[in-house]
C-alpha cells in the first residue's frame, strides 16, 4: 500500500513538474467551476445535518459555520476583490440580524421575505458607507468602518423601542406566511442556512468572473492603469462595499433565525475583527479561502475550550504560526478565466490596410498649463491632432512630455488651458471618463494587473461610443499582432490563462498596448513604447501603429528613439521647458539649430 501511495505521489509530482496534474482535463474543468463547489457545499452540509440533526451541538456548529461563511464571502468581495480593508462587516451583520428580528417579531414576516429585506438593508447601508469610503486610503477606510461598527452597536442600545435595547429581541421564529404560526421543525432554518451559503458561494465566485469583478480586481491591482481603460475605481469600490455588506446582512438575518434571540452583546467590534481574520487566514481574494477561514475559526476555538486557561494563548499562537507559514492565507488568489476574450480576438478578420491620410483635426490643446508647486511642467502648450495622424512628441528629460500625456488623458487636471475632443471640453474630466470618450494611453512603465490572467486583461477594455467597423477590426487586428509580437499566442488557451505577474517587461509592454487598442480609441497616447524592446520588436510595433493610424486612430508617441520617430511619424512636436520649441516634419528635425541645441546637445 505504501509503495502504491508513493508511486501515485511520484506520478502526481511528475505531472505537476510537466505543468499539469493527472486529473483528466474535462474533470478538472468541472471541478474548477464555482457551481461544482457550490453543489459540493450543499450536498456535504445537508448530509452532515442529516447525520447529526439540526438541533444537535454539531448541527448547530455546522449552521454557524455556514452562516459565518456568508459574511466572510461578502467581506471577501470588499477586502479581497476590491482591496478595501473593512472592519465594518460586523455592522452589516448586526443590521441584517436586527432588520430580520424586527420584521419577524414585531410584524410576523415569513423567513423568505425577511431575509431578502435584510440583505437589501445591508446593500443600502454598504452603498451609503461606500460613498465616502470609496475615496479613502487603506488606513482611513479601516478607521471609518470600525467607527461604523461602534455607531451601529450603540444605536442598537439607544433605539430601545425598536431594538429592545440591552434586553434584545426574542422569539425570532421562522414562519412560512405573513402572520402565520412559527414552523415546528428546525429543518426549515437549517436548510435555508445551507442553501443560502451555497448560493452565496456561487454568487461570490460569479462576481469575480463578471465584468464588474474584473474591473474591481483591476482597480485593486493597478488603479491608474484601470482608469486609463475607462474603469472608475470609485464606483467599483462602492459596488463592492454594497455587495459585501448585503451578504453580511444576509448572514446576520440567518443568525437571528438560528439563535431565535439577539442582543447587542453579540455584535461588538470583535465580530468585525473575527470576520476579517477569517478572510485573511483563509486567503483574501481567493475563492475558497473565506469558507475555509470560517470553518477553522469556528472550530479551533471550540477545540481549545478544552484548555480554559490556555485557550487565548493557544489561539493567538496558532494564528501567528499560520500567518507566518502562509502570509497570504491558506488559499492563494488565482486569476479567473475569460476565454471568450481570446476567442473573440483570435476570430478578428484580416483587414485591408488603406493608405495613411491624416484627416480633420479631432483633438485640440490650447494654452495648456500645469504646474507642480513652483515648477511649470507645462507652460502654455498648444497643438492639434488630426484623425489618422501620428505625431512624435520629443524633448529633453523633464521637458513636460509625460505631463502633457497625463493632463490630456485626465490623470492630472490642467492648471489652465483647454483640451477639446471633437469640440467637446475634456478639461476637468477624470481619467476613466476621458478614456470612455475615446482617449487611450500606455505608460512609461506598463500598468498591467498582476492578479489577472492574460485573457482577463484582454476582456477588460470596452469600446465606448460609436466606431466604424473597419477601425474596430484594425484595432483588434493590431492588438492580436501585439500579443504575437510579445510571444503570446492568442490561439493557445494555455497562454491566455497565464497571470501577468510572470511575464517579462517586453511582454507586459505589448499586453498593455493591446489593451489600449482593445478600447478602439480615437486618440492613442503612447509613452516611450519602444523602451526595452529589440529592433525586430520595434519594427513590428511600428507596423501596428501605422496600420491603426491608417484606419483613423490619431496617435501621439513620446519616444527617445529618433530613428523610430523619423520612420513612423507624420509630424514632430519638440517640447522644451514645458513649451513647444519647434513643430514640423521629421525630415527637417536635424537641420533646426534650436532643436539640435536643446535636444541633441549640439551647439
Ligand atoms: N507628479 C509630479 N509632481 C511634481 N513634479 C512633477 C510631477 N510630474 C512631473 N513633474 C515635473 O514636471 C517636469 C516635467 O516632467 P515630465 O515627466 O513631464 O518630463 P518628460 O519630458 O516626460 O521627461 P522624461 O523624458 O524624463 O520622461 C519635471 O520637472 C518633473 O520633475
Amino acid at each position: 500500500m505504501s509503495y502504491r501511495l508513493s508511486a501515485l505521489s511520484r506520478t502526481l509530482r511528475a505531472a505537476a513538474a510537466r505543468g499539469h496534474d493527472a486529473t483528466p482535463a474535462p474533470v478538472r474543468r468541472v471541478l474548477a467551476r464555482p457551481a461544482a463547489h457550490s453543489a459540493a457545499l450543499l450536498v456535504t452540509a445537508t448530509a452532515l445535518l442529516a447525520l447529526w440533526g439540526p438541533l444537535s451541538y454539531n448541527g448547530y456548529v455546522l449552521q454557524l459555520v455556514c452562516l459565518y461563511a456568508v459574511a466572510t464571502l461578502g467581506l471577501n468581495i470588499t477586502t479581497g476583490y476590491a482591496g478595501a480593508l473593512s472592519l465594518g462587516q460586523g455592522a452589516s451583520f448586526a443590521i441584517g440580524a436586527y432588520v430580520t428580528a424586527v420584521l419577524v417579531v414585531s410584524h410576523g414576516w415569513p423567513i423568505w421575505a425577511a431575509l431578502p429585506v435584510a440583505a437589501l438593508a445591508g446593500l443600502a447601508a454598504g452603498a451609503l458607507a461606500g460613498f465616502p469610503a470609496g475615496r479613502l486610503g487603506a488606513i482611513g477606510l479601516a478607521m471609518m468602518s470600525l467607527g461604523l461598527m461602534l455607531v451601529v452597536n450603540d444605536m442598537l442600545i439607544q433605539f430601545q423601542s425598536v431594538t429592545g435595547g440591552n434586553n434584545g429581541l426574542a422569539g425570532i421564529d421562522a414562519r412560512l406566511w405573513f402572520g402565520g404560526e412559527p414552523v415546528s421543525t428546525p429543518w426549515v432554518v437549517a436548510i435555508v442556512i445551507v442553501v443560502v451559503a451555497s448560493v452565496s458561494y456561487w454568487l461570490h465566485a460569479r462576481y469575480r468572473t463578471s465584468r464588474l469583478g474584473r474591473a474591481t480586481v483591476a482597480v485593486r491591482d493597478e488603479p491608474i492603469g484601470a482608469s486609463a481603460l475607462g474603469v472608475s475605481g470609485y464606483l467599483t469600490k462602492v459596488v463592492a462595499f454594497a455587495a459585501g455588506s448585503a451578504l453580511g446582512a444576509l448572514s446576520g438575518g440567518l443568525f437571528s433565525f438560528l439563535s431565535a434571540y439577539i442582543s447587542p452583546d453579540a455584535f461588538s467590534s470583535n465580530l468585525s475583527i473575527l470576520f476579517l481574520v477569517m478572510v485573511v487566514l483563509g486567503g483574501s481574494g481567493s475563492r475558497l479561502g473565506p469558507v475555509v477561514g470560517a470553518v477553522l475559526l469556528v472550530l479551533i476555538p471550540l477545540r481549545l475550550d478544552a484548555y480554559p486557561h490556555l485557550n487565548n494563548l493557544l489561539y493567538g499562537a496558532l494564528l501567528i504560526v499560520l500567518m507566518r507559514l502562509r502570509p497570504r492565507g491558506l488559499f492563494s488568489r488565482t486569476a479567473a478565466p475569460a476565454p471568450q476574450a481570446l476567442r473573440d480576438l483570435a476570430a478578428t478578420p484580416e483587414v485591408e490596410v488603406p493608405e495613411r491620410a491624416p484627416g480633420e483635426p479631432i483633438l485640440k490643446v490650447t494654452d495648456l498649463r500645469r504646474s507642480f508647486g513652483g515648477v511649470d511642467a507645462l507652460g502654455g502648450v498648444s497643438m492639434e491632432l488630426r484623425r489618422g495622424e501620428i505625431v512624435g512628441l520629443i524633448g529633453p528629460n523633464g521637458s513636460g512630455k509625460t505631463t502633457l500625456l497625463n493632463v490630456v488623458s485626465g490623470h492630472y487636471p490642467p492648471t489652465a488651458g483647454r483640451i477639446t475632443l471633437h469640440g467637446t471640453d475634456l478639461g476637468g474630466l477624470g481619467a476613466a471618463a476621458v478614456a470612455k470618450r475615446g482617449v487611450s494611453r500606455t505608460f512609461q512603465t506598463p500598468k498591467t494587473f498582476p492578479g489577472m490572467s492574460i485573457e482577463e486583461h484582454l476582456a477588460l477594455p470596452a469600446v465606448h461610443g460609436e466606431r466604424d467597423e473597419a477601425m474596430r477590426d484594425a484595432c483588434r487586428r493590431g492588438a492580436l499582432t501585439l500579443l504575437e509580437l510579445g510571444g503570446l499566442d492568442p490561439h493557445d488557451p494555455a497562454a491566455g490563462t497565464r497571470e501577468s505577474r510572470v511575464m517579462s517587461h517586453g511582454q507586459l509592454r505589448f499586453l498593455e498596448a493591446a489593451m489600449a487598442l482593445g478600447t478602439c480609441p480615437e486618440v492613442l497616447l503612447l509613452d516611450e513604447p519602444a523602451a526595452g524592446l529589440s529592433a525586430a520588436e520595434i519594427e513590428g510595433f511600428e507596423r501596428v501603429v501605422s496600420d491603426v493610424a491608417a484606419a483613423g486612430v490619431a496617435v501621439v508617441i513620446v519616444e527617445h528613439h529618433l530613428d523610430m520617430i523619423s520612420r513612423l511619424v507624420d509630424r514632430v512636436v519638440v517640447l522644451d521647458l514645458g513649451t513647444v520649441l519647434w513643430e514640423g516634419e521629421p525630415g527637417d528635425l536635424h537641420s533646426v539649430d534650436s532643436v539640435r541645441a536643446a535636444y541633441m546637445g549640439v551647439a
